[in-house]
């Protein structure tokens, strides 16, 4: 089995997104991300600084707005203010959200132009009209893996696991776009593993520990997974087990090394791309 390199995909997009904040800034434009964080949360604290980090090596402003456990009200009202905010091009809204307080909620708040990380409801709309419209970074990294992987889609099947609003949906159509035959499972799926074992490229975004083994997959299928899920020690583990698909798959995205820097850069990316 060949591993997926997600760094060095990071890499390549971080690098042509810094031309275009260049270029931007030549122009007088500096392409600014604002990052609003309305709950303490392990996993979130991490990625919103290696958005900062990222951001800075790559010529993008990048202004995070930590609120203290918000009412839905307050948090609607920031967003509402940086979406008429001319100086911000690009917003995302963390999540674990505030209890009670759902993302279809907020993400109304946030203008659809600025919509970097597809929260509104009217962007998901978009994406499923095939309209021009941001998809959720972690949806948009899982197609963008597989194209510069130049992994085949069309007419291929194409198994989801996971139904989420933020990436199985989203990449369901994004990945239908490229004409593969996708199916999405879920949580009530029957016989998940025979299902699974049919695709030729197999999305894991469930938020299950190492859930997926050898027998979900398909001998030299391309495994691409989404999960973070940290670990008792302080680490991170993804959806599969990496150890038993090893003898099966074609080729893994690693967790840590494959979708999460390739998320990092495509939100910088959207955020240029909505600053031009
Ligand atoms: N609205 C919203 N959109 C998100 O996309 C979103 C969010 N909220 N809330 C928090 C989670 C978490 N998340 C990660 C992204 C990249 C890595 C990542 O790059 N991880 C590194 C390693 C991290 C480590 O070693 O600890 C890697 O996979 O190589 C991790 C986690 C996006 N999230």
């Amino acid at each position: 089995m060949r591993d997926i390199d997600g760094r060095a995909m990071a890499k390549a997009i971080g690098a042509e997104v810094a031309a275009t904040a260049e270029r931007l800034r030549a122009d007088g434009v500096v392409p600014t991300l604002a990052v609003v964080v309305p709950t303490d949360d392990e996993s979130t604290a991490w990625y919103v600084r290696s958005i900062e980090r990222a951001a800075q090596n790559r010529g993008v402003e990048c202004r995070v707005l930590q609120l203290e456990d918000p009412s839905a009200e307050r948090l609607k009202s920031e967003l509402d203010t940086l979406s008429a905010d001319d100086s911000v091009h690009g917003i995302i809204c963390q999540t674990p959200l505030p209890e009670g307080v759902t993302l279809a909620d907020v993400g109304e708040h946030i203008a659809v132009a600025k919509d970097v990380d597809g929260a509104n409801p009217a962007s998901l709309g978009r994406l499923a009209a095939g309209l021009d419209t941001f998809a959720p970074a972690t949806a948009a990294a899982v197609a963008e893996i597989l194209r510069q992987d130049e992994v085949a889609l069309k007419g291929k099947n194409v198994t989801i696991i996971g139904r989420s609003t933020v990436v199985g949906k989203p990449a369901a159509l994004l990945l239908l776009a490229e004409h593969a035959t996708v199916t999405i499972c879920h949580s009530r799926t029957e016989n998940l593993p025979e299902v699974c074992a049919r695709a030729d490229v197999l999305v894991a975004a469930v938020g299950r520990p190492e859930m997926v083994t050898a027998e979900y997959v398909k001998p030299g299928a391309i495994v691409i997974d989404v999960g973070t899920n940290p670990t008792a020690e302080g680490g991170l583990v993804g959806d599969v087990n990496a150890e038993s698909v090893a003898s099966v798959a074609g080729a893994l995205t690693p967790v840590p090394g494959g979708v999460g820097p390739v998320t990092t850069q495509l939100l910088l990316r959207h955020t240029v791309q909505a600053a031009a």
